[in-house]
């Protein structure tokens, strides 16, 4: 009885590890698929040609085994490092749209930030381990990408 307790779960434990991370930026909704009109009527005052910034706040989770003989599934410190280098240095007091290549001809909102931040985030963790990129655009609204 007491062994279903935890005790004999076998040597293998998945573990979720999530780092948060704050950027400023400015950008501008704006879709080159559609009209000045279409734009304005879809996105209102995000279509504003000055642009206005957010304070994100994103959440990177990743999922993996806890190593029995490290404990952890992959070390904070590495993933503070993949941090810096996908999100802080490309993004932190940009213009996404100006600064950033991929937002060139891609629209700024908030869930395609999260698939940029996806696709070069699993570039630079080891395999298989990224889980999920959660983006507090404001305190109300809150994006979640898994890769799919
Ligand atoms: N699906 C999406 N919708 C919207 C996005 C987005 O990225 N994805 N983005 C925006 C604007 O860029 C902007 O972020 C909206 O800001 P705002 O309306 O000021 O934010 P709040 O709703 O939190 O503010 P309130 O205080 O409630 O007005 C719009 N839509
Ligand atoms: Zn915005």
């Amino acid at each position: 009885m007491a062994e279903s307790f935890g005790s004999n779960k076998g040597a293998e434990r998945v573990g979720y590890i999530t780092r948060v991370q704050s950027f400023s930026a400015c950008h501008r909704l704006h879709s080159l698929k559609l009209s000045d009109d279409e734009n304005k009527e879809v996105y209102g005052k995000c279509n504003n040609p000055y642009g206005h910034g957010h304070n994100y706040k994103v959440e990177v989770t990743v999922r993996g085994k806890i190593d029995p003989v490290t404990g952890m599934v992959m070390n904070l410190t590495d993933l503070k490092k993949c941090i810096e280098d996908v999100i802080m240095i490309p993004l932190d007091h940009k213009n996404l749209d100006k600064d950033v290549p991929y937002f060139a001809n891609v629209v700024s909102t908030t869930e395609n930030l999260a698939v940029y931040i996806w696709d070069n985030m699993v570039k630079a963790l080891p395999a298989s381990l990224l889980y999920e990129i959660r983006i507090h655009e404001t305190d109300k609204n809150i994006v979640i990408y898994r890769g799919e």
